[in-house]
């Protein structure tokens, strides 16, 4: 199972990177001006310690005195470079936590933005890997990178200018020796995208692996699948470990070769340096201060090492959270039936694939009347629960059509599609907030007294016990059983006041007890609505206006209950075993 999401191209991040820094640009300018004057003050004290060493070699007037001033001068700068370094750090990691924040906050529109239909079938340990790992990396790195970097930059262009200044022959010196460290970050630079995206692409398989054995234990459990899972992990383990190696490698290489090449420009000049000054041309002071500081660039470069590692892993995270922007959201809608009118429901020659390979839909053609009770039924594969899906237009059919009132239901927006119809199953979601919240997520304007009488409606008896009513905390001022969050779930749906409701194993799982007290809530929510519902017992389908029949991804029988008895064939014959039985 290789399914990853896309990932944004070199030209996407550097859109993405350059809009970002747009964004905050005065906070950008901040830091470099600042910075630059933060690297200004910063060469004055090198400086005057070259002047120090030619007045004492010159040893005329008050020496002392004249030294004091210098030494004094190159204590003052410091400090200063020191409260500018500071406040250009500070502005800089402002900067990278409004950053920050700004590109979590796109990936959770983008991410919530996606259709159900869509993000229904995304690999979900890859959404989640670049929604908390390559987010968090991506937010560490604006945070501390991007002042760093700059204020790095900043201060190594300055002393690389400074010495050229001081001394031409010096400074070239220096450049030229400098040549080893761009190799080195040339070497790496060439080898580290792809190295960091398979990191983190195979990070993000590991989470998907685990995240599905933990979603399907049971049924691993069940069908003995232990040791099959036990090597997907494995093989997904060992990818992710061979990746990081290959990072680990890259890293092993730059490092070592960067620290020695650091070292030679140093070496370089005293060489060079000294060679001019025992020949009388160059003075002392202007070779100590030249060394100082090419000394001094070591620091700078050392700080731009570490981070272009770590700007590559940044990088490919970068590219995994804006990557979400490339994922397909809107389709072609398909040709739109005509001629249908308020809530009817049409399904035409639909036919449907979850993999491309094998449809599990075929041709199905299907009409449901406002009002109707309809019942599908069919062994288990037959493609029941898929055709639920695509009247709630969680899915689209790949050709055919499905639409309520003549609109494709799956192109309806969310809070359209919620006003005709609702899936009802047994995945429902409480949340770790108030009643009310939980409650108006179906109906963001309704008055608390509606929001009494749609809990009354369900049944919910529990209300009155809640200290706060209302406002009482899920979790905690109050837990709620199952039958009890099943409850507040069809409340929801009372709020939605959807004209249908397909129901699918809404109540099959649940023991005896809940499943007979959420039936009861069940029955108050489906009075004067639309029901199409994925019939277990037989019982339910004899109740139902009409049944539909699945068999093989096909309907192969529609009609009332006697219609289909009388007929003989497969629901018939149904019909006849379990009465027998
Ligand atoms: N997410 C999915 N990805 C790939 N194939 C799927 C997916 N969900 C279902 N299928 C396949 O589609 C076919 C129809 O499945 P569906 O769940 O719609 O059948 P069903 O009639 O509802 O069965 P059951 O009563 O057991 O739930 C089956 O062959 C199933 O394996």
């Amino acid at each position: 199972m290789n399914r990853q999401l896309p990932v944004a191209s070199r030209s996407e991040v550097r859109t993405a990177a350059l809009r970002d820094l747009g964004a905050d640009r005065w906070a950008v300018v901040g830091v470099v001006v600042v910075n630059g004057l933060a690297a200004a003050a910063g060469l004055i004290g090198p400086w005057l310690l070259g002047r120090i060493i030619d007045t004492i070699q010159a040893g005329s007037g008050d020496v002392l005195s004249a030294v004091d001033r210098l030494a004094f001068g190159a204590l003052l700068f410091t400090v200063v470079q020191t409260a500018l370094a500071w406040w250009a750090l500070k502005i800089g990691y402002r900067f990278g936590e409004r950053t920050a924040a700004r590109v979590r906050e796109r990936f959770l529109q983008r991410t919530l933005a996606l259709p159900p239909r869509v993000a229904d079938h995304l690999p979900a340990g890859d959404l989640i890997a670049r929604g908390s790992t390559d987010a968090a990396l991506v937010a560490t790195t604006l945070r501390s990178a991007v002042p760093e970097v700059l204020v790095a930059t900043v201060h190594a262009l300055f002393l690389v200018v400074a010495v050229l200044v001081l001394d031409l022959r010096l400074g070239l010196c220096g450049l030229v020796c400098l040549l080893g460290v761009g190799g080195a970050v040339r070497w790496y630079m060439r080898r580290a995208r792809p190295v960091y995206l398979a990191v983190a692409a195979t990070g993000a398989e590991v989470a998907d692996v685990v995240a599905s054995t933990a979603k399907g234990a049971r049924t691993i459990e069940l069908l003995g699948l232990e040791e099959r899972r036990h090597q997907v992990s494995e093989a997904a383990i060992a990818e992710s470990r061979s990746a990081r190696l290959g990072a680990l490698w890259l890293r092993s290489v730059l490092f070592p070769w960067s620290e020695i090449a650091l070292g030679v420009p140093v070496v370089g000049v005293l060489l060079v340096g000294g060679t001019l000054y025992a020949n009388d041309l160059v003075s002392l002071g202007v070779v100590v201060t030249a060394t100082v500081y090419l000394r001094q660039l070591v620091g700078p470069l050392d700080t731009l090492m570490l981070w272009i590692e770590q700007l590559q892993g940044a990088g490919a995270s970068y590219a995994r959270v804006e990557g979400l922007a490339d994922i397909p959201t809107a389709e072609p809608a398909p040709a739109q039936s005509g001629g249908d009118h308020g809530d009817r429901i049409r399904v035409a020659d639909a036919h449907f694939s979850y993999t491309g390979a094998r449809d599990v839909l075929r041709g199905i053609d299907l009409l449901v009347q406002p009002g109707e009770r309809l019942a599908i039924v069919g062994t288990s594969g037959a493609g029941k629960s898929t055709l639920a899906r695509l009247l709630a237009g969680l899915d689209r059919p790949h050709t055919g059509s499905v639409t309520i009132g003549g609109r494709p239901v799956a192109d309806l927006p969310p809070d359209e599609l919620r006003e005709h119809v609702v899936l009802i199953t047994q995945d429902h979601h409480v949340f770790h907030d108030s009643l009310r919240d939980n409650l108006l997520i179906a109906k963001p304007d309704a008055t608390d007294e509606e929001l009494y009488d749609a809990l009354t409606a369900v049944g919910a008896e529990w209300l009155e016990d809640l200290p706060e009513g209302l406002d009482s905390v899920i979790g905690v001022d109050t837990d709620l059983a199952d039958a009890s969050a099943q409850q507040l779930s069809l409340a929801r749906v009372v709020l939605a006041d959807p004209h249908t409701l397909i129901l699918d194993e809404a109540t099959s799982l649940l023991d005896p007890r809940t499943a007979r007290q959420t039936e009861q809530s069940l029955a108050a929510v489906l009075r004067g609505r639309t029901v199409i519902a994925i019939a277990h017992r037989l019982q339910t389908a004899h109740d139902a206006d009409r049944i539909a029949v699945m068999e093989a991804g096909e309907l192969v029988e529609l009609g009332t209950h006697d219609e289909l008895v009388q007929a003989g064939r497969v629901y018939g014959q149904l019909w006849r075993t379990w009465n027998v039985d």
